[in-house]
């Protein structure tokens, strides 16, 4: 299937006072045409310092290392590591064809202009079109994001609406111009569970009319479950294990996407405590030698595991992981 991103290597550090930060070391993943790619992790691990690296919004003291990050626009390959980060080119990239949802809201939206105005004003930056026609579009769009007095929503200030309903409005707007690209940073977790539902389902359903591909973040395997096609999981700056939703599920390989499997939930098994992943998140700072995962692993294995860094493996088409149970110790 055809790729829209592929991320090749990458690594992107934090040069603090306190230190470097390594929080992407050594990322590659594809996203293909169409697809929903669930990226998964526990909160720290780079899933959201990997999506502002894609579009070029990475806080002041990160740096991208190394690496690749092709965009296919239009069938030319663009590689956005390489762009100047106040550019034009990506500045024309973003929203038009990469776009991007945030879990708050109220951070994509000032709260001094109403919703209308600011999702015209993204229309009207790449678009070549009257304000008529912009508002129109954006009415529009309200009504496919279901809120309801869409004509009436369009006038109001952010603080006027609910969390939900402002959610919808971020979906709108990112959707507004028929991107190619939706990154998703847990754009449901702030939000109650009926409304997280919802707002799941509206975004599944937009991206089947859109055609668009989505990376969706999030730390919530149900989530993933639920709306992925294909997963990548990470830990500290790598992607572990990447495979089909349904594949990975049933035969998670890498011991740290079993251990996210087995902290989940189930209806029906009363549990007092939720299971959680045995030993301490390693300090940022004072990443572990070879695997990263060595420390809290439960099938590590002494002068292997702490020494070398396991190679990807493709153990059958693909679902490829990163564990040296399944090879890889000669390379
Ligand atoms: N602005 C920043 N300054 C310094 N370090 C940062 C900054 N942003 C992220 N980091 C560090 O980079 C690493 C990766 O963070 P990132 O936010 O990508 O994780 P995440 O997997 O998205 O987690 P979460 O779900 O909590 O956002 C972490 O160690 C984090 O402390």
């Amino acid at each position: 299937m055809e790729k829209v991103l592929e991320i090749r290597n990458l690594r992107v550090y934090f040069y603090l006072t306190e230190g470097t930060v390594k929080a992407v070391d050594g990322v590659s993943l594809d996203i293909r045409r169409g697809e929903i790619l669930g990226l998964v992790g526990e909160s720290g691990c780079g899933k959201s310092v990997t999506a502002q690296s894609i579009l070029r919004i990475l806080p002041e003291s990160a740096r991208i290392v190394s690496g690749e990050i092709v965009f296919s626009r239009n069938g030319k390959a663009i590689d956005l590591a390489k762009l100047d980060p106040e550019g034009e080119e990506i500045r024309d990239i973003r929203g038009k064809n990469i776009s991007m949802i945030f879990q708050e809201p109220m951070a994509s939206f000032s709260p001094v202009y109403t919703v209308g105005a600011q999702m015209m004003e993204a229309i009207l930056l790449h678009e070549n079109v009257s304000k008529e026609e912009a508002r129109r579009r954006v009415v529009e769009m309200l009504k496919k994001v279901k809120i309801p007095n869409a004509e009436k929503v369009v006038d109001m200030y952010p603080f006027e609406l609910s969390g939900g309903m402002l959610q919808r409005c971020m979906i709108a707007m990112a959707m507004s111009l028929n991107p190619t690209l939706l990154l998703a940073d847990e754009p449901t977790t702030a939000l109650d569970v009926t409304i997280q539902a919802q707002i799941l389902y509206l975004m599944k359903e937009l991206q089947k009319e859109y055609k668009s591909s989505i990376l969706l973040i999030t730390h919530d395997m149900g989530v993933v479950a639920q709306m992925a096609d294909r997963v990548a999981v990470m830990y500290l700056g790598n992607i572990v294990e990447t495979a089909e939703v349904f594949e990975l599920f049933k035969n998670p390989l890498h011991p740290y996407t079993q251990a996210l499997l087995r902290s989940i939930p189930k209806i029906g098994v009363r549990k007092t405590r939720l299971e959680t992943i045995r030993g301490m998140v390693p300090d940022p700072y004072n990443l572990p030698t070879g695997c990263k995962f060595h420390n809290r692993c439960e099938r590590f294995m002494k002068g292997l595991c702490d020494v070398k860094e396991p190679p990807e493996v493709e153990v059958m088409p693909g679902h490829k992981v990163k564990c040296f149970l399944y090879g890889g110790e000669k390379e």
